[in-house]
């Protein structure tokens, strides 16, 4: 599918700047993907963090560990990252800190997760529930046989 026609439409959210920060606490971006560029030149601070990708159901639930990310704005590049990814900028210590933020919307995608009820694809939480059940069918599957005497054919 051309790019154009998946993410319709894009628009400009805002040029961040230090005085804009309390914008920026623990979020989720009401985007598919947000593109973020760094046009501060000097400063110090402003790291975004990122404590993983979650649907609606799950926005509040725990982190992981190894969903827990960090990133450190470079003058000049730009972090592609999806709007359900929770985030957060850490405050800027010293400097201006200008970011561009660009966020792409997609009209069919959301049309598609209006018709769907697992986000297991996308959303940590719903792969931890999902293998979570796997883990009990498989428990409960083991007891079952050793219970019908299966246990002595291994
Ligand atoms: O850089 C910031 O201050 C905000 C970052 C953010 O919320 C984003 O990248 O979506
Ligand atoms: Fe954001």
């Amino acid at each position: 599918m051309h790019p154009s026609a998946f993410f319709l439409p894009t628009f400009l959210e805002a040029v961040r700047t230090n005085t804009e920060e309390s914008l920026a606490s623990f979020h989720v971006d009401d985007s598919e993907v947000t593109l973020n560029v760094c046009l501060g030149k000097q400063f110090s601070g402003g790291e975004l963090y990122f404590r993983g990708i979650r649907c609606e159901n799950h926005v509040n639930s725990e982190t992981q560990h190894e969903e827990m990310y960090d990133y450190s704005h470079v003058p000049g590049r730009a972090v592609l990252h999806r709007g359900r990814h929770r985030h957060g900028a850490r405050p800027t210590t010293s400097g201006l800190r200008m970011n561009l933020l660009l966020w792409c919307r997609s009209s069919v995608f959301r049309e598609m997760k209006r018709y769907q009820k697992d986000f297991s694809s996308w959303c940590g939480e719903c792969q931890r529930e999902k293998r979570e059940r796997q883990i009990q069918c498989v428990k409960a599957t083991k007891l079952a046989f050793l219970r019908g005497g299966g246990g002595g054919m291994i």
